[in-house]
């Protein structure tokens, strides 16, 4: 009777929209004129995103435009954002692999579509529909993962750095060009990456457009893991890397990346506080009952 009660009052609308949290970063108050931008962006056309979720709960992501090694045009900066918001509502989803086509991971923007957007209040715009699209990809209930093959440049390094995790291949490359083009990071990587690997790493990837390969990732902790080459080809050392950390029911799974989600944005009492609101959500559930019942041990 006292679980139930307490299991109705987390699932109150207000827990619920505190644990669900995909309001966007930037929104009308913020100046931002989503439509507007839209708008602007459905003309610079070319390339896609395309997602496929899988029936194990893992899914996977390709930005496709090969010709130019896999660069945004704007179509491809609101197809992510649609993918992003259809895995916000995947309520089996567990995991989340990002790659590129033909090998190669993202070398940024398309430079021919950023041509046609270089005042600064649309650069602005851009930057901000773009930030709320990684923010959200950020926060998904997935473990997610980069899959770097070839080169990360630009806002492909920025994009990587939305994903929990980075596999690199051997022959890949992560580079903050930035500097080179008389820019600095504005899809959030740079906050992301003193997140990933402090500000004095930071700082030398920046200010020198430093080209990162995979032992220099490992070693600052930028990648995850250097992937072999095997037989399979790297999609499925990818599939099986993430394998390990998305086993067993997806409502824990995703109670787990909640918890890591929120402790990584919020301050340290306010995150003490949504732990325990996710705790609520999987303590007397069915994975927790099983494993009661079973009287799992931990010991192999
Ligand atoms: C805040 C983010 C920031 C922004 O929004 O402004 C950015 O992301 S800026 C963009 C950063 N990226 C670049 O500056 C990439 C410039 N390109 C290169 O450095 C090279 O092309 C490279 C290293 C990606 C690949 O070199 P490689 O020798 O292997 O091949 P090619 O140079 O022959 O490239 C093949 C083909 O792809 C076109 N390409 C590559 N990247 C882009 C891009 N970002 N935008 C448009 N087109 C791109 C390249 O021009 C070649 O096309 P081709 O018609 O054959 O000349």
């Amino acid at each position: 009777m006292a679980l139930s009660i307490w299991r109705c009052m987390l699932n109150s609308s207000a827990a619920r929209c505190h644990l669900h949290r995909s309001l966007s970063l930037y929104n009308s108050s913020h100046g931002f004129k989503e439509e507007e931008i839209k708008n602007k962006l459905a003309l610079l056309t070319g390339g896609s995103v395309a997602l496929i979720k899988r029936e194990n709960g893992i899914a996977e992501l390709c930005i496709d435009n090969p010709a130019r090694m896999n660069a945004f045009t704007g179509t491809m900066m609101i197809e992510l954002s649609e993918c992003v918001s259809d895995l916000e509502n995947w309520q089996e989803g567990k995991g989340l692999i990002v790659y590129g086509a033909e090998n190669t991971f993202c070398s940024g923007s398309d430079l021919n579509a950023v041509k046609a957007v270089t005042n600064p209040q649309d650069g602005v715009m851009m930057c901000m529909f773009i930030q709320n699209t990684l923010t959200k990809l950020q926060r998904l209930p997935l473990i997610s993962v980069a899959l770097v093959q070839g080169k990360a440049l630009g806002g492909g390094a920025e994009l990587c750095t939305a994903c929990d995790f980075r596999l690199m291949t051997e022959d890949s490359e992560i580079r903050f060009v930035h500097k080179h083009m008389g820019l600095v990071p504005g899809w959030g990587g740079a906050t992301r990456l003193i997140q990933l690997i402090g500000s004095r790493h930071a700082l030398k990837l920046l200010s020198s457009a430093l080209r990162v390969h995979p032992k220099y990732a490992l070693n600052i902790g930028l990648a995850d893991e250097i992937l072999s080459s095997g037989t399979d080809g790297p999609l499925a050392e990818a599939q099986k890397w993430i394998a390990s950390y998305t086993k067993g029911a997806a409502d824990v799974n995703r109670a787990v990346k909640k918890v890591v989600a929120s402790g990584r944005e919020k301050l340290f009492e306010d995150s003490l506080r949504t732990e325990k609101e996710i705790f609520g959500t999987v303590w007397g559930g069915p994975a927790n009952m099983q494993a009661l019942s079973k009287g799992t041990k931990h010991n192999e």
